[in-house]
């Protein structure tokens, strides 16, 4: 195994120093390590995501487990949890361990399955959550992401079940009934543009049920991509009541608005869809005082012909591992303690992956991302590793360019290039 040396970078925006990487872990110096000269460069612990769409098994031709780990690597990740989503659903302990294997084999970034909730996702039978936790890919989330764990009595039971293993259920909150047919975000866009309103009430609702649900039985629950003001609300009032609650938003939610469905282009559709200025001011001030937990990319790749259609059907989702981290500095400027935070230690510890989200000290394993700020790159979607083209920023000029990734001691990225 390579020994690095990473001369002059600044750990966390702090004053420049030598870092050295040597059989795994950040150690002392050591001789002929391969030099890198890191001046200008920030140094963060490894970007973790706990909710990446990876699609395989089934959807090989939207993105595979390789293709998604090698997105993840060049976003500056060293870990991802793949959403339970795919075909067949992750929903045994067969096909998790088949995921998790796959990301073992792809050797990128830490492939860890989250497990669904449900028997095929369909919101009726509880799935075989046990066998999950104890498999290989020792499952700790469990989701039907995609779709709303809508019945409360089973969410309940959902909860109740996976205290035994500290695990938790990572909601999808739609109440469906007040979401069908919906198009895009209900408000006055929405009335113009004469497209069917998902309004901001179906999510806030079940995120109010469930915090009562989890604050009943004691048990952990994470909310996933939250993108309304109202959503903020319940989520601050449940904390503060002591509720182990926790919440992430995506970087187009902090970012992007119900507006830019009026040119109807269907890379812009996504669930839950856009919001309004409101809403996003609001969720990046959550991000702030850490109402919100984490920012989870919602990664979800889709092929052309399910996104290059008419906006009614077009599938929902968007690509994010590759521009996450820029658009998160576009946003926030170099708050290195904060973005190290809320999107590496926070996400590592709801995930339980020990050994990422560190603080790079002497001894720790070495997964970690080399930034350099001052870069400016405009987004070009025939450059992404995404097997899949569907990003919303695309012509946009973002700060931030990814120049190296190690995971346990071993590049991942170097020169901004993937290794493998
Ligand atoms: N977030 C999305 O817009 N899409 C997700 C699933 C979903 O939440 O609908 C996907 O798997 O494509």
């Amino acid at each position: 195994m390579m020994a690095y040396l990473i001369k002059g970078v600044s750990i966390l925006g702090a004053e420049p120093t030598d870092l050295y990487i040597n059989d795994g872990v950040i150690s002392a110096p050591v001789e002929n390590a391969e030099v890198i000269d890191a001046a200008g460069l920030v140094a963060l612990p490894g970007l973790v995501d706990v909710h990446t769409h990876l699609r395989e098994p089934g959807r090989e031709d939207a993105e595979t487990v390789e293709t998604g780990s090698r997105a993840a690597a060049l976003g500056g990740y060293t870990a991802v949890c793949a959403m339970a989503n795919t075909s067949p659903v992750a929903d045994t302990a067969g096909v998790v361990e088949q995921v998790w294997r796959l990301g073992r084999e792809a050797g990128l970034v830490d492939v860890q399955p989250i497990g669904a909730v449900t028997v095929g996702l369909a919101g009726k039978q509880m799935a075989e959550l046990g066998a999950m936790a104890t498999s290989a890919a020792n499952v700790r989330i469990f989701s039907d992401d995609g779709f709303c764990v809508a019945d409360p009595k089973l969410m309940r039971r959902a909860l109740e079940y996976v205290k035994a293993f500290d695990g938790v259920i990572a909601q999808h909150a739609e109440e469906p009934r007040l979401t069908e047919g919906a198009q895009m975000h209900e408000g006055e866009v929405s009335t113009r543009l004469g497209l069917t309103g998902w309004p901001a009430v179906a999510e806030e609702a079940i995120i109010a049920r469930d915090v009562l649900l989890a604050e009943h039985v004691g048990s952990r629950l994470h909310v996933c991509h939250v993108s309304t003001a109202g959503s903020v609300e319940v989520l601050r009032q449940a904390k503060a009541r002591g509720v182990r609650v926790t919440a992430e938003v995506t970087p187009h939610h902090l970012l992007l608005t119900d507006e830019l469905a009026a040119g109807y282009d269907p890379v812009f559709k996504v669930n839950p869809p856009l919001r309004t200025r409101s809403d996003v001011e609001a969720l990046r001030q959550a991000l702030l005082d850490g109402v919100i937990d984490v920012v989870a990319t919602d990664h979800a790749p889709h092929a052309v012909q399910d996104k290059e259609c008419e906006w009614a059907h077009a599938r929902p989702g968007m690509l994010g591992l590759e521009t996450a981290l820029p658009i998160v500095l576009s946003i926030y400027g170099p708050q290195w303690d904060l973005i190290a935070d809320r999107m590496s230690r926070a996400p590592a510890r709801i995930a339980g992956l020990a050994g990422h989200g560190g603080d790079l000290s002497v001894g720790s394993p070495a997964n970690l991302t080399l930034v350099d700020p001052a870069a400016r790159r405009v987004v070009d979607p025939s450059e992404l590793a995404s097997r899949s083209r569907n990003t919303p920023y695309a012509g946009m000029t973002l700060p931030g360019r990814i120049v190296a990734t190690f995971l346990r001691g071993e590049a991942t990225v170097l020169d901004g290039k993937a290794v493998k």
